[in-house]
Protein backbone atom coordinates (compact mmCIF):
# COMPACT_ATOMS: atom_id res chain seq x y z
CA UNK A 1 0.00 0.00 0.00
CA UNK A 2 1.60 3.06 -1.11
CA UNK A 3 -0.76 5.81 0.44
CA UNK A 4 -0.21 7.21 4.53
CA UNK A 5 -3.02 5.54 6.65
CA UNK A 6 -4.77 7.75 8.59
CA UNK A 7 -5.28 5.80 12.43
CA UNK A 8 -8.00 7.61 14.37
CA UNK A 9 -7.78 7.48 18.28
CA UNK A 10 -9.25 9.47 20.95
CA UNK A 11 -6.67 11.94 22.98
CA UNK A 12 -6.31 10.52 26.12
CA UNK A 13 -3.27 8.71 27.13
CA UNK A 14 -4.32 5.12 27.06
CA UNK A 15 -5.95 5.50 23.87
CA UNK A 16 -2.69 7.20 22.45
CA UNK A 17 -0.95 4.27 23.50
CA UNK A 18 -3.41 1.82 22.29
CA UNK A 19 -3.19 3.51 18.83
CA UNK A 20 0.11 4.09 18.63
CA UNK A 21 1.36 0.59 19.40
CA UNK A 22 -0.95 -0.71 16.17
CA UNK A 23 0.67 2.19 13.88
CA UNK A 24 4.23 0.73 15.07
CA UNK A 25 2.59 -2.81 14.16
CA UNK A 26 1.48 -1.14 10.88
CA UNK A 27 4.84 0.62 10.68
CA UNK A 28 6.81 -2.67 11.12
CA UNK A 29 5.48 -3.61 8.02
CA UNK A 30 6.33 -1.23 5.50
CA UNK A 31 2.74 0.84 6.11
CA UNK A 32 3.11 4.47 6.51
CA UNK A 33 0.79 5.26 9.58
CA UNK A 34 0.08 9.00 10.20
CA UNK A 35 -1.91 9.44 14.15
CA UNK A 36 -5.52 11.73 13.73
CA UNK A 37 -6.83 12.14 17.06
CA UNK A 38 -10.61 12.69 17.56
CA UNK A 39 -12.14 14.07 20.73
CA UNK A 40 -15.29 12.39 21.83
CA UNK A 41 -18.16 12.99 24.17
CA UNK A 42 -16.81 10.71 26.66
CA UNK A 43 -14.04 12.75 26.68
CA UNK A 44 -15.54 16.07 27.44
CA UNK A 45 -18.25 15.13 29.75
CA UNK A 46 -17.70 14.43 33.85
CA UNK A 47 -21.24 12.87 34.04
CA UNK A 48 -21.27 9.02 34.93
CA UNK A 49 -20.98 7.11 31.99
CA UNK A 50 -24.42 5.41 32.94
CA UNK A 51 -26.09 8.33 32.78
CA UNK A 52 -24.76 9.64 28.89
CA UNK A 53 -24.79 6.38 27.20
CA UNK A 54 -23.11 3.61 25.67
CA UNK A 55 -21.03 4.74 22.62
CA UNK A 56 -20.25 8.01 24.36
CA UNK A 57 -16.21 7.26 24.04
CA UNK A 58 -16.31 5.79 20.37
CA UNK A 59 -19.20 7.36 18.08
CA UNK A 60 -17.18 10.08 17.18
CA UNK A 61 -14.19 8.36 16.18
CA UNK A 62 -16.76 6.04 14.28
CA UNK A 63 -18.52 9.06 12.56
CA UNK A 64 -14.75 10.54 11.34
CA UNK A 65 -13.95 6.66 9.91
CA UNK A 66 -17.43 6.87 7.78
CA UNK A 67 -17.22 10.19 6.75
CA UNK A 68 -13.51 9.48 5.49
CA UNK A 69 -11.49 11.79 7.85
CA UNK A 70 -9.24 8.48 9.36
CA UNK A 71 -8.67 5.29 7.46
CA UNK A 72 -8.70 2.98 10.78
CA UNK A 73 -9.77 3.22 14.25
CA UNK A 74 -8.41 2.04 17.13
CA UNK A 75 -11.31 1.66 20.36
CA UNK A 76 -10.79 0.37 23.58
CA UNK A 77 -13.13 -3.11 22.49
CA UNK A 78 -15.23 -2.88 25.71
CA UNK A 79 -16.36 1.02 25.33
CA UNK A 80 -18.12 -0.36 21.66
CA UNK A 81 -21.65 -0.60 21.53
CA UNK A 82 -22.98 -4.25 20.98
CA UNK A 83 -24.94 -3.29 17.70
CA UNK A 84 -22.88 -2.92 14.46
CA UNK A 85 -22.09 -0.18 12.65
CA UNK A 86 -23.31 -0.76 9.21
CA UNK A 87 -20.89 1.29 7.64
CA UNK A 88 -17.52 -0.11 9.25
CA UNK A 89 -15.83 -3.41 10.00
CA UNK A 90 -14.18 -5.17 12.32
CA UNK A 91 -10.27 -4.92 10.56
CA UNK A 92 -8.41 -6.58 13.30
CA UNK A 93 -8.46 -7.46 17.13
CA UNK A 94 -5.18 -7.43 18.22
CA UNK A 95 -3.04 -9.82 20.62
CA UNK A 96 -5.44 -9.10 23.78
CA UNK A 97 -4.04 -7.93 27.25
CA UNK A 98 -4.70 -9.54 30.48
CA UNK A 99 -8.11 -8.77 30.99
CA UNK A 100 -9.01 -8.72 34.61
CA UNK A 101 -9.27 -6.29 37.21
CA UNK A 102 -7.24 -4.79 39.11
CA UNK A 103 -7.60 -3.53 43.23
CA UNK A 104 -5.54 -0.42 43.59
CA UNK A 105 -5.56 0.17 47.87
CA UNK A 106 -4.09 1.82 50.30
CA UNK A 107 -1.15 0.25 52.33
CA UNK A 108 -1.30 -2.59 49.91
CA UNK A 109 -4.39 -4.35 51.06
CA UNK A 110 -5.84 -6.98 49.04
CA UNK A 111 -9.12 -7.47 48.65
CA UNK A 112 -10.08 -9.65 52.00
CA UNK A 113 -8.06 -7.59 54.15
CA UNK A 114 -10.20 -4.29 53.34
CA UNK A 115 -11.82 -3.76 56.55
CA UNK A 116 -15.60 -3.03 56.54
CA UNK A 117 -16.65 0.11 55.67
CA UNK A 118 -14.15 0.93 53.49
CA UNK A 119 -14.64 2.86 49.78
CA UNK A 120 -13.73 1.46 46.98
CA UNK A 121 -14.39 3.70 43.97
CA UNK A 122 -15.48 2.74 40.40
CA UNK A 123 -17.92 3.96 37.84
CA UNK A 124 -18.56 0.78 36.56
CA UNK A 125 -22.37 -1.23 37.59
CA UNK A 126 -20.96 -4.16 37.09
CA UNK A 127 -17.75 -3.98 39.04
CA UNK A 128 -19.96 -2.47 42.05
CA UNK A 129 -22.39 -5.09 41.69
CA UNK A 130 -19.86 -7.96 42.35
CA UNK A 131 -17.49 -6.17 44.84
CA UNK A 132 -21.37 -5.79 46.83
CA UNK A 133 -22.19 -9.24 46.26
CA UNK A 134 -19.34 -9.96 47.82
CA UNK A 135 -20.72 -9.34 51.50
CA UNK A 136 -17.61 -7.66 52.89
CA UNK A 137 -19.59 -4.57 53.34
CA UNK A 138 -17.81 -2.36 51.19
CA UNK A 139 -18.78 0.77 50.92
CA UNK A 140 -18.93 1.12 46.38
CA UNK A 141 -18.21 5.46 45.26
CA UNK A 142 -18.90 6.78 41.92
CA UNK A 143 -15.09 7.30 40.05
CA UNK A 144 -14.92 8.51 37.24
CA UNK A 145 -12.19 10.27 35.10
CA UNK A 146 -8.65 8.89 33.40
CA UNK A 147 -6.35 6.24 35.22
CA UNK A 148 -4.05 8.94 36.90
CA UNK A 149 -6.94 10.66 38.33
CA UNK A 150 -8.49 7.31 39.62
CA UNK A 151 -5.45 6.57 41.09
CA UNK A 152 -4.75 9.38 42.62
CA UNK A 153 -7.81 9.20 44.76
CA UNK A 154 -6.56 6.59 46.60
CA UNK A 155 -2.99 8.27 47.14
CA UNK A 156 -4.56 11.59 48.45
CA UNK A 157 -6.85 9.45 50.50
CA UNK A 158 -9.58 10.10 49.33
CA UNK A 159 -10.74 6.50 48.74
CA UNK A 160 -9.24 3.19 50.50
CA UNK A 161 -9.44 1.22 47.08
CA UNK A 162 -10.45 1.83 43.58
CA UNK A 163 -10.76 -1.30 41.06
CA UNK A 164 -9.67 -0.20 37.28
CA UNK A 165 -8.44 -2.28 34.21
CA UNK A 166 -5.45 -4.35 34.63
CA UNK A 167 -4.80 -3.75 31.00
CA UNK A 168 -5.20 0.12 31.30
CA UNK A 169 -2.37 0.12 33.97
CA UNK A 170 -0.32 -2.18 31.76
CA UNK A 171 -0.87 -0.08 28.73
CA UNK A 172 0.48 3.26 30.64
CA UNK A 173 3.34 1.77 32.64
CA UNK A 174 1.78 1.81 35.92
CA UNK A 175 1.24 -1.70 36.76
CA UNK A 176 3.05 -1.09 39.90
CA UNK A 177 0.14 0.57 41.58
CA UNK A 178 -1.88 -3.00 42.04
CA UNK A 179 -1.88 -4.00 45.25
CA UNK A 180 -4.03 -7.03 44.10
CA UNK A 181 -5.05 -8.53 40.43
CA UNK A 182 -8.46 -9.61 41.06
CA UNK A 183 -9.14 -13.88 40.36
CA UNK A 184 -12.60 -13.90 37.99
CA UNK A 185 -14.14 -16.40 40.64
CA UNK A 186 -14.55 -13.04 42.12
CA UNK A 187 -14.84 -10.64 38.96
CA UNK A 188 -14.96 -11.40 35.92
CA UNK A 189 -14.13 -8.41 34.00
CA UNK A 190 -16.29 -6.37 31.38
CA UNK A 191 -16.73 -8.58 27.92
CA UNK A 192 -13.82 -7.85 25.60
CA UNK A 193 -11.70 -5.55 28.35
CA UNK A 194 -8.11 -5.70 27.68
CA UNK A 195 -8.74 -5.97 23.85
CA UNK A 196 -8.61 -3.51 21.15
CA UNK A 197 -11.03 -3.07 18.46
CA UNK A 198 -9.30 -2.01 14.62
CA UNK A 199 -12.28 -0.54 12.56
CA UNK A 200 -12.66 -0.06 8.82
CA UNK A 201 -15.27 1.55 5.85
CA UNK A 202 -16.85 -1.36 4.87
CA UNK A 203 -15.76 -1.21 1.63
CA UNK A 204 -11.88 -0.60 2.21
CA UNK A 205 -10.96 -4.08 1.23
CA UNK A 206 -7.19 -3.24 0.73
CA UNK A 207 -6.92 -1.29 4.37
CA UNK A 208 -9.46 -4.29 5.86
CA UNK A 209 -6.73 -7.49 4.53
CA UNK A 210 -4.02 -5.24 5.13
CA UNK A 211 -4.97 -4.31 8.84
CA UNK A 212 -6.31 -7.83 9.42
CA UNK A 213 -3.06 -9.61 8.11
CA UNK A 214 -0.73 -7.55 10.45
CA UNK A 215 -2.41 -6.94 13.59
CA UNK A 216 -4.97 -9.51 14.03
CA UNK A 217 -4.90 -12.62 16.62
CA UNK A 218 -7.32 -15.58 15.93
CA UNK A 219 -7.43 -16.79 19.55
CA UNK A 220 -8.11 -13.37 20.92
CA UNK A 221 -10.58 -12.35 18.18
CA UNK A 222 -12.45 -15.75 19.46
CA UNK A 223 -12.46 -15.15 22.84
CA UNK A 224 -14.02 -11.61 22.60
CA UNK A 225 -16.79 -13.06 20.19
CA UNK A 226 -18.05 -15.35 22.50
CA UNK A 227 -18.02 -12.51 25.25
CA UNK A 228 -19.60 -9.96 23.51
CA UNK A 229 -22.36 -12.33 22.11
CA UNK A 230 -23.06 -13.11 25.68
CA UNK A 231 -23.50 -9.66 26.16
CA UNK A 232 -25.49 -8.75 23.51
CA UNK A 233 -28.01 -11.61 24.11
CA UNK A 234 -28.61 -9.59 27.90
CA UNK A 235 -29.45 -6.70 25.87
CA UNK A 236 -26.87 -5.26 27.50
CA UNK A 237 -24.26 -2.25 26.81
CA UNK A 238 -20.80 -1.33 28.23
CA UNK A 239 -22.61 -0.24 31.71
CA UNK A 240 -24.67 -3.13 32.16
CA UNK A 241 -23.79 -5.56 35.71
CA UNK A 242 -22.90 -8.24 33.25
CA UNK A 243 -19.25 -9.99 33.14
CA UNK A 244 -18.03 -12.34 30.72
CA UNK A 245 -14.35 -14.16 30.56
CA UNK A 246 -13.39 -16.80 27.56
CA UNK A 247 -10.25 -18.62 27.92
CA UNK A 248 -8.85 -20.58 25.55
CA UNK A 249 -8.24 -24.66 27.40
CA UNK A 250 -7.02 -27.80 26.68
CA UNK A 251 -9.72 -30.42 26.37
CA UNK A 252 -10.23 -33.70 24.80
CA UNK A 253 -11.98 -34.52 21.75
CA UNK A 254 -14.09 -37.66 21.35
CA UNK A 255 -10.98 -39.85 19.89
CA UNK A 256 -8.79 -38.67 22.98
CA UNK A 257 -6.75 -35.64 20.78
CA UNK A 258 -6.05 -32.97 23.27
CA UNK A 259 -7.92 -29.57 21.25
CA UNK A 260 -8.03 -26.36 21.93
CA UNK A 261 -11.77 -25.10 23.05
CA UNK A 262 -13.45 -21.81 24.16
CA UNK A 263 -13.94 -21.75 27.82
CA UNK A 264 -16.97 -19.03 28.83
CA UNK A 265 -17.64 -17.44 31.99
CA UNK A 266 -20.53 -14.92 32.89
CA UNK A 267 -21.81 -13.23 35.62
CA UNK A 268 -25.00 -11.20 35.59
CA UNK A 269 -26.85 -8.96 38.59
CA UNK A 270 -30.17 -10.29 39.76
CA UNK A 271 -32.33 -8.58 41.99
CA UNK A 272 -30.73 -6.74 45.29
CA UNK A 273 -27.17 -6.75 45.01
CA UNK A 274 -26.79 -10.27 44.04
CA UNK A 275 -25.35 -12.25 41.13
CA UNK A 276 -26.05 -15.39 38.83
CA UNK A 277 -22.89 -17.34 37.29
CA UNK A 278 -22.72 -19.53 34.29
CA UNK A 279 -19.95 -21.10 31.94
CA UNK A 280 -19.68 -23.66 29.30
CA UNK A 281 -17.05 -24.93 26.70
CA UNK A 282 -17.43 -25.16 23.16
CA UNK A 283 -15.43 -25.08 19.75
CA UNK A 284 -13.53 -22.18 18.96
CA UNK A 285 -15.52 -21.99 15.95
CA UNK A 286 -18.73 -21.83 17.70
CA UNK A 287 -17.93 -19.06 19.67
CA UNK A 288 -21.34 -16.87 19.24
CA UNK A 289 -23.24 -19.36 20.31
CA UNK A 290 -21.57 -20.24 23.44
CA UNK A 291 -22.18 -16.77 24.31
CA UNK A 292 -25.69 -17.01 23.64
CA UNK A 293 -26.03 -20.29 25.26
CA UNK A 294 -24.59 -19.36 28.60
CA UNK A 295 -26.47 -16.12 28.49
CA UNK A 296 -29.65 -18.13 28.48
CA UNK A 297 -28.51 -19.87 31.08
CA UNK A 298 -27.78 -16.44 32.98
CA UNK A 299 -31.16 -15.62 32.14
CA UNK A 300 -33.18 -18.58 33.31
CA UNK A 301 -31.07 -17.87 37.14
CA UNK A 302 -32.50 -14.66 36.94
CA UNK A 303 -30.38 -12.21 35.49
CA UNK A 304 -31.99 -8.72 35.75
CA UNK A 305 -31.82 -7.51 32.17
CA UNK A 306 -32.62 -3.58 31.99
CA UNK A 307 -31.92 -1.85 28.76
CA UNK A 308 -32.26 2.21 28.49
CA UNK A 309 -31.75 4.59 30.77
CA UNK A 310 -32.64 3.05 33.39
CA UNK A 311 -29.90 0.53 32.73
CA UNK A 312 -27.57 0.10 35.76
N1 LIG B 1 -14.42 2.33 30.29
C1 LIG B 1 -13.13 2.93 30.31
C2 LIG B 1 -12.05 2.02 29.86
N2 LIG B 1 -12.04 1.51 28.62
C3 LIG B 1 -10.95 0.67 28.51
C4 LIG B 1 -10.27 0.68 29.71
C5 LIG B 1 -9.05 -0.08 30.06
C6 LIG B 1 -8.39 -0.86 28.98
C7 LIG B 1 -9.18 -2.04 28.48
O1 LIG B 1 -10.03 -2.62 29.16
O2 LIG B 1 -8.92 -2.42 27.33
C8 LIG B 1 -10.94 1.55 30.57
C9 LIG B 1 -10.56 1.90 31.95
C10 LIG B 1 -10.98 0.91 33.01
O3 LIG B 1 -12.00 0.21 32.85
O4 LIG B 1 -10.33 0.85 34.05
Amino acid sequence: MTRTLRLGTRGSALAMTQAGWVADRLRAEGVAVELVTISTEGDRSSAPVAEIGVGVFTSALRDALAEGEVDLAVHSYKDLPTAPDPRLRLAAVPTREDPRDALVARDDLLLAELPAGSTVGTGSPRRATQLRALGLGLEVRALRGNVETRLRRVADGDLDAVVVARAGLARLGRLDAITETLDPLQMLPAPAQGALAVECRVDDADVEHLTQSIVDDPASRDAVTAERALLAALDAGCSAPVGALAEMVEDLDDEGRAVTRLFLRGVAGTARDAVTRASAIAETTAAEQLGRDVAAELLDLGAAVLSGPERQ
